[in-house]
């Protein structure tokens, strides 16, 4: 443990707590410091600070850690060693300054130094052995109400945010040359700080924001909706499917408008999605895709038109009950993810839900497992690289057990291999029968993954249907999208610009084939047209 370290995020490698449950830990380290309180003998409060000592020091903590935090006693350690002599009456001992000190005030001193050290000794003992958000849950142990707890997570997790958006913005502006050198700023650089400081806040606020609606999707802002509830409604749901004889469709969205002041997001969209299917949800910059997912949760209702997920009309009164069936996974994991650790932010859904704490861990255990991040549960989400924090939160929405899922953009961001795996994620998802739509601008993987593609561009609805979609030069011409990649070499050889491989085992099999077709040397298949050849 570095010598910088004050608290602890995670259990680390190293490092024993000497009690193992940390409620125990937490009540041992409460009567320890009572008991230090009580004592007045300097005698054994000296022997205990050395007891303590060894302690720590067996625990595994360094000895710079603790002489790091013995520095925060300095201010108060020197006031009692300067004020308390002098000013307790008694038997004068010696005189500085004018100043008498007494028999009883050096005494009295000494007693108090050793009572901040014990204190502290224990303080460094409990915060360095057991990690933030483990402290914070044991504290309800000792009868702190959940909702101030609730409330000193989310201050944490206000003070990270911050962090991070200084961090990410303090770098940004340096990689672009700014330079707060020494102490000799001038005008200029002043403004500038404030400035920063401003956009910080901004930035965080408007994070929060983002956080907020996060937590709210997760249930965790309109109390529980006990599990019996969710199961009568799903079994309504599905009498009232079963009773219309229709093919049970996952979303079916009528002549829905949206608008942001006088700008048009969403301008008479109408679509339907049968259950089980995988939607690729396309189109440029500002086609209205987000807007469109947070009408899809429920989060935003249409001001025309209608949005129906499993055949109920998404309202005011039943959003938030419909949302916990609908699960989104939001282009940016740090807007999703907000608890101490992994296994905290997982099991955030499935709590709200009124489950019980078997069957809660239960769901948190499955959904790690199914994004191969069981081997991090007790690890700080905060410091994980982002491809990992996008995996917690979708296993945070999987916990919830949705019977749909919406991902934005989730191959932003990810190296080659975090894509592979991504999208394996997405295969497996869908055997287990969620019905999937991705907002994405990524072509290639469009096309090899879904069944079904929707095509927006400014807030209109201009294709729905099958994959063939994209390979429709004018429609992607429309849609700012391109010819998915596999697709384009079969347009340079002769006889084969209707090929359409999804897959790259497709692709080769087609190109077989075309060797295998080939016998003539003119306008025989498989050769190359002229805008192929080399000049
Ligand atoms: N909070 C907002 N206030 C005002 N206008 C907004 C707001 N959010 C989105 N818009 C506007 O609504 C339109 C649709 O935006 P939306 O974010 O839904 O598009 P998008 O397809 O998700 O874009 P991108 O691919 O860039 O994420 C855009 O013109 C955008 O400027």
């Amino acid at each position: 443990m570095s010598g910088k370290t004050i608290i602890t995020l995670h259990e680390r490698e190293g490092i024993k707590p000497l009690i193992n449950k940390p409620s125990y830990r937490l009540w041992t380290v409460l009567a320890l410091l009572c008991t230090v309180v009580v004592l007045w003998q300097p005698g054994i409060l000296a022997v205990s600070a050395g007891l303590f000592l060894f302690m720590l020091l067996w625990c595994g903590i360094s000895i710079q850690n603790i002489l790091g935090r013995m520095l925060l006693l300095l201010p108060f350690g020197a006031g009692a060693a300067i004020f308390i002599p002098f000013h307790t009456p008694g038997i004068p001992v010696f005189d500085f300054l004018g100043f008498t000190a007494t028999e009883e005030g050096v005494l009295r001193a000494t007693v108090i130094l050793l009572k901040l050290v014990n204190a502290n000794l224990l303080l460094t003992y409990l915060l360095s052995v057991t990690p933030l958000f483990v402290l914070l849950r044991s504290l309800r142990t000792v009868g702190v109400p959940a909702i101030l707890l609730e409330l000193m997570m989310l201050m944490l997790r206000y003070f990270f945010l911050l962090k991070d958006e200084a961090v990410s913005m303090s770098k940004a502006q340096r990689s672009r040359g700014m330079r707060f050198a020494g102490w000799s700023w001038n005008v200029r650089t002043y403004r500038r700080f404030g400035e920063l400081i401003g956009v910080l806040f901004l930035r965080a606020y408007q994070r929060s924001q983002r956080i907020y609606i996060a937590m709210s999707a997760r249930g965790g802002l309109e109390g529980e909706m006990p599990v019996m509830q969710k199961n009568q409604m799903e079994s309504r749901v599905n009498k009232v499917l079963r009773e219309s004889g229709d093919a049970p469709l996952a979303i079916e969205v009528r002549e829905v408008t949206y608008t942001y002041g006088n700008i048009k997001a969403l301008n008479g969209v109408s679509f339907d999605i049968p259950v089980g299917t995988k939607v690729a949800l396309m189109g440029p910059n500002g086609a209205g895709k987000s807007t469109l997912i947070s009408l899809l949760n429920g989060l935003e209702l249409s001001q025309k038109g209608e949005v129906r997920l499993f055949g109920e009309e998404v309202k005011r009164d039943n959003g938030h009950q419909l949302r916990r069936r609908v699960g989104v996974v939001y282009q940016d994991p740090d807007d999703q993810i907000f608890s101490m650790s992994v296994e905290e932010d997982v099991a955030f859904g499935p709590r709200n839900l009124g489950l019980n704490e078997e069957e809660v861990l239960e769901r948190v255990e499955q959904a790690l497992i199914s994004v191969g991040m069981k081997e991090m549960s007790k690890r700080s989400p905060f410091e994980l690289s982002y491809g990992q924090k996008r995996r917690v939160a979708i296993a945070g929405v999987l916990a919830m057990r949705p019977e749909l899922i919406i991902l934005d953009e989730p191959m932003s961001f990810l190296d080659p291999k975090g894509r592979d795996e991504l999208q394996a994620l997405l295969e497996n998802m869908h055997r287990m029968g969620l019905t999937i739509v991705v907002a994405t601008h990524d072509v290639d993987f469009a096309a090899e993954w879904a069944d079904h593609v929707l095509l927006l561009k400014e807030g209109k609805l201009i294709a729905s249907g099958t994959v063939d979609l994209l390979y429709e030069d004018e429609l992607l011409e429309r849609a700012s999208l391109h010819l998915p990649r596999l697709a384009r070499p079969f347009r340079l050889l002769q006889g084969a610009g209707d090929q359409r491989p999804r897959t790259v085992k497709q692709a080769a099999q087609m190109i077989w084939k075309l060797m295998m077709k080939s016998t003539g040397p003119a306008a025989e298949p498989g050769k190359l047209t002229e805008k192929a050849k080399p000049l």
